[in-house]
């Protein structure tokens, strides 16, 4: 269990970048969207389907350049069940293409029932004997305030599958200061505590590129804290949100790298899927392409500040 398999990735194609999935009606083009309506109306089975059309044509233009995934699971549970079946489809699409899928379902309760959130997206599922996987993520987000009994069922399965998850510690919300950045214990931070935490949990996992499978989420809209946690965490990597549409850049997310240049994944939601909206005159069959053009643009941003990016 660790980030192996993700960093290896994220050298192999030179850029830390993960594409996040929110897909919302307002994003999707409306050729797709009119050829699903045909098929199943204006209803939520239709809208899936849109989405579904919608994740695979940005998937076949991201795949070769972009490392990972993140569909976040409300834009699917929208839809009603028809819409978590597009989740599902497309968790398994982009596995098919070689992505890594951090399903962000940011899940958290206590210890049975965190088990049963830990089968459903990272381990198999026993019907009876047979097992199958339900969703087949490779790692998931996780709100760790419940304390380990939270946590450690999905350690279990996390070792036994090698998969990961990322803990969140200092979110990129403006109002994430409110319980985050209160101070206890002297002068330690809730955020920092929390990193701590995430630190402990993984030191029995470490990988070996130094980083282990409990990972952190730090958004890119609070840089000076990503870099105190960098230096506070040497083992956890990082999911950093909040770069693009969030007002984050790649100056920001600086600090969340080491001196090789890894430690951490920089997701884009909106940046990429709606890049084709910002292009004037642009034929909206191509809004995968100008996706791709944003997901250059980005991997060059950030490779700008970071450097090349190496394993130990
Ligand atoms: O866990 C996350 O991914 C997450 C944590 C956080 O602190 N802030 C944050 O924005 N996110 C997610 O990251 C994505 C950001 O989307 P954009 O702002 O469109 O790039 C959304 O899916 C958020 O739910």
């Amino acid at each position: 269990m660790s980030f192996d398999r993700l960093i290896e990735k994220i050298v192999e194609k030179q850029n830390p970048t993960v594409a996040g999935l929110d897909p919302k009606l307002a994003y999707i083009p409306e050729y797709i969207k009119e050829e699903s309506f045909k098929k199943y109306g204006k209803t939520l089975e239709g809208a899936a389907d849109a989405i579904l059309t919608y994740n695979k044509g940005l998937i076949d233009e991201l795949y070769d350049i972009v490392p990972a995934v993140k569909p976040q699971c409300a834009y699917y549970e929208m839809y009603g069940w028809y819409g978590v079946r597009a989740l599902a489809e497309t968790i398994k699409y982009a596995k098919s293409k070689g992505m890594f899928v951090i399903t962000d379902g940011k899940r958290n309760d206590i210890g049975t029932t965190m088990e049963a959130y830990a089968i459903a997206h990272l381990g198999e599922t026993d019907i009876d004997g047979e097992k199958e996987e339900a969703f087949g993520g490779d790692a998931l987000t996780v709100n760790g305030y419940l304390g380990s009994d939270g946590i450690n069922p999905l350690l279990t399965i996390c070792e036994e599958k090698d998969k990961g998850i990322f803990v969140l510690v200092k979110t990129s919300n403006p109002s994430s200061g409110e319980l985050q950045n209160l101070e206890f214990r002297g002068d330690e931070t809730v955020y920092l505590h929390m990193g701590r935490m995430c630190e402990d949990w993984g030191k029995k996992v470490v990988g070996k590129y130094g980083y282990s499978g409990v990972g952190a989420v730090v958004g890119a809209t609070y840089p000076e804290m990503l870099t105190e946690l960098r230096g506070e965490l040497p083992k956890t990597f990082f999911l950093v949100p909040g770069y693009g549409a969030q007002g984050g850049g790649a100056n920001d997310c600086k600090g969340a790298f080491d001196q090789n240049g890894i430690g951490a994944i920089v997701n884009s939601s909106r940046g990429i899927m709606c890049a084709w909206q910002k292009i004037e005159g642009l034929d909206e069959k191509d809004y995968a392409k100008a996706a791709r053009q944003e997901a250059i643009r980005m991997r060059d941003d950030l490779k700008s500040v970071i450097g090349e990016m190496k394993l130990k």
